[in-house]
């Protein structure tokens, strides 16, 4: 609001609710959108309504709910917030991979014993392998330095350019085929965005490559692993267990199997679900707002 001021803007904010009416004059003013865990949802008929808008602020990272081809179609202009988001997604996934190697939810209602059979899995000293050199990825690969992990990295087609100064700050080597990240992996950590590429980037022949003690996590998007192989992968022993903040679909219906599985621990995509992170999500998509209409450089644009 603050530099709001200073740029001598004069916001004003319209609840979703107020645009549903029928109040064109309102839809005629509203000249930016900042979606709010994916409401309200951008479409040909919500483009068509709003004649002025000029740019779309995600709250969060991950654009798969939008088609940037429609949006941009109208000449809209789009941002995303991977900044703001890098700690707490970093967090959760560190979060799971804790709880899973030691089986802390699994065993956490039993307070009263300590069975021999509840052993878990080391990981100091164990194989990350990330699959995605994004602000999450580096984030996890710099949480690991102190358990003294041997970090690999994996990045996908989209990070065309290798981060080497980052690699090098978090020890981690650059791993060119995600068929021999996934063979050396303890921890295998998925952090890419889902895109028509990664859709079942993780599939029966990626989970076979992999050692059958290793730990599957994913912090992206559900639909970046292929949740029936996983299924089967987790009941035959294929890999030792998984550990998921994201499925398909959101929330799983009660009677899924992977909800039956012992071996996986599944969160309803808490990723990014702190009180600092919201705030700093309203920041950067305020930023971005701001420089839209100013016709400055977006910070975080999204291109096509
Ligand atoms: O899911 C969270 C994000 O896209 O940032």
């Amino acid at each position: 609001m603050r530099r709001a001021r200073a740029l001598d803007i004069q916001m004003q904010i319209l609840k979703w609710d107020e645009l549903l009416e029928d109040r064109k004059y309102l839809r005629d003013k509203v000249q930016a959108i900042y979606l709010w865990w994916h409401k309200p949802v951008v479409d040909r008929e919500l483009l068509q309504s709003l004649p002025n808008l000029k740019v779309i602020a995600n709250s969060g990272v991950g654009m798969d709910h939008l088609d940037l081809k429609l949006i941009a179609g109208f000449g809209v202009k789009m941002a995303n917030a991977p900044h703001a988001v890098s700690n707490s997604t970093a967090d959760t996934g560190m979060a799971l991979l804790l709880a899973s190697a030691r089986r802390i939810i699994e065993v956490a209602p039993n307070v009263e014993y300590c069975e021999a059979d509840l052993l878990g899995v080391e990981v100091t000293r164990a194989t990350l392998g990330i699959i995605g050199m994004g602000s999450i990825g580096y984030k996890i690969a710099l949480r690991t330095a102190c358990l003294k992990y041997s970090v690999i990295l994996f990045y996908f087609f989209f990070f065309p350019v290798r981060k080497e100064q980052e690699e090098q700050l978090v020890g981690a080597t650059y791993c060119g085929k995600l068929e021999s990240l996934l063979q050396q992996s303890d921890f295998v950590m998925v952090v890419v965005s889902l895109t028509p590429q990664t859709r079942k980037l993780i599939g029966k022949r990626e989970m076979e490559l992999m050692k059958p003690t290793a730990t599957l996590i994913n912090i992206s998007r559900g639909a970046v692993v292929d949740q029936e192989a996983l299924v089967s992968a987790l009941q035959d022993g294929v890999i030792r267990a998984a550990a998921l903040d994201v499925t398909y679909p959101e929330p799983l219906p009660r009677d899924h199997p992977l909800l039956k599985l012992k071996n996986v621990i599944i969160t309803p995509h808490l990723g990014i679900k702190t009180e600092k992170t919201a705030r700093m999500i309203t920041e950067e998509a305020v930023e971005n707002i701001l420089a839209a209409l100013h016709g400055l450089p977006m910070p975080n644009e999204v291109k096509l």
